[in-house]
């Protein structure tokens, strides 16, 4: 039996942190093998909740739970941690764009970065999940200068999963015959999911639809699924982010399959002339518990205006929340 690793979540109490607990704790995170300890990091108010739900943990008797730490206390929280899945943070209400909560989440993760800092592993890997993601996890890395920039990283595996489905619903096919689709940017509304290098049972994506669905339908409606859902249940989704979540840390931890990739917002190494230093999702392979940003993927005019747009977006919040960033 491998030695337990610690997995540190925030927000714990929470929607997203209901649906996420009990697979990480089954395996289906890291894997079938490895035993994990998980610290439950809340604020004070919480703390019932957050006791009802180690219960439930308790009362599984996952064979892989080597522990659960309940605490409000970041130090405490992010003591040892080998992964932190970045959850607690206000989700938005209808009519509101993901980044009208950069002022209230902000400094959240600028005090965890901290913490992150001085008490974790050197070698964490770090999900920010609490919207604005790619910004918050840009805040949460700077506050913590001595951990690579590279550990960590943003999600917008939901809006992968996202796009995966709608291309395969159009085409009469499934998520299994759908490889290689990229998000490009910030996880909003100006995020670019790419078709033109998307294959369908190892067909382009592009050559299969026509320019109006893909522009028309199929975009938008990848970048407006999180506020249709919250407009459908009064409440931000949870289950399908949660499951995206544990896909992607389990991409970066056990590998990518074969050829195929994932997308992942992480630190921008000026790869396709995003500025470096963004939090911005790219095409990734992971291997051996690192990622690479996929090179030489197509880009066209097309395309590049998109990924330039959001890319815009990403710089115009890093500049808002400048009084956060060491
Ligand atoms: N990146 C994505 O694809 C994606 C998808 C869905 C939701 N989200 C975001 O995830 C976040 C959480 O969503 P939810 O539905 O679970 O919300 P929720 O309100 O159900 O839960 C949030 C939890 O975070 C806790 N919290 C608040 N401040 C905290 C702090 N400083 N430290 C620790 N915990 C703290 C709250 O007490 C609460 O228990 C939101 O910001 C939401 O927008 C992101
Ligand atoms: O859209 C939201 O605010 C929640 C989440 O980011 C989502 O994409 O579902």
């Amino acid at each position: 039996m491998k030695q337990p690793v610690r997995v540190t979540v925030t927000g714990a109490a929470g929607q997203i942190g209901y649906a996420l607990l009990f697979r990480i704790a089954s395996g289906a995170m890291l894997g079938d093998d490895q035993p994990v300890i998980l610290h439950l990091l809340d604020i004070t108010p919480a703390m019932d909740a957050l006791q009802g739900v180690r219960m439930e943990l308790e009362d599984c008797a996952f064979p892989l739970l080597a522990g659960v730490v309940c605490t409000d206390d970041p130090n405490v929280g992010f003591k040892d941690a080998d992964y932190a899945l970045l959850v607690g943070a206000r989700p938005r209400g209808p009519g509101m764009e993901r980044k009208d909560l950069l002022e209230a989440n902000a400094a959240i993760f600028s005090v965890q970065g901290k913490a992150i800092d001085q008490n974790a592993s050197k070698n964490i890997k770090v999900l920010v999940v609490g919207n604005p993601a790619n910004t918050n996890a840009l805040i949460a890395q700077r506050n913590a200068p001595s951990i690579s920039p590279r550990n960590f990283t943003a999600m917008t595996r939901l809006d992968h999963n996202r796009a995966m489905t709608q291309i395969a619903i159009k085409t009469g096919k499934t998520v299994n015959d759908v490889t290689n689709m990229t998000i490009w940017g910030n996880h909003s509304a100006t995020q670019y999911p790419d078709l033109f290098n998307a294959k369908v049972s190892g067909q382009t994506a592009s050559d299969l639809v026509d320019q109006a669905w893909l522009e028309g339908d199929f975009i938008p409606t990848v970048q407006q699924r999180g506020a249709a859902i919250i407009k459908a249940r009064g409440a931000s989704s949870a289950a399908s982010a949660a499951n995206a979540a544990i896909g992607h840390v389990r991409s970066w931890a056990l590998g990518t399959e074969g050829d195929d990739w994932v997308s992942m917002g992480v630190y921008s190494d000026g790869s396709y002339g995003i500025a470096e230093g963004l939090i911005y999702s790219f095409p990734c392979r992971c291997k051996d518990g690192e990622w690479e940003i996929v090179q030489g993927v197509e880009v066209n005019d097309f395309s590049r205006a998109k990924m330039q747009a959001s890319e815009q977006e990403l710089a115009e919040e890093r500049d808002g929340v400048k009084h956060l960033l060491p």
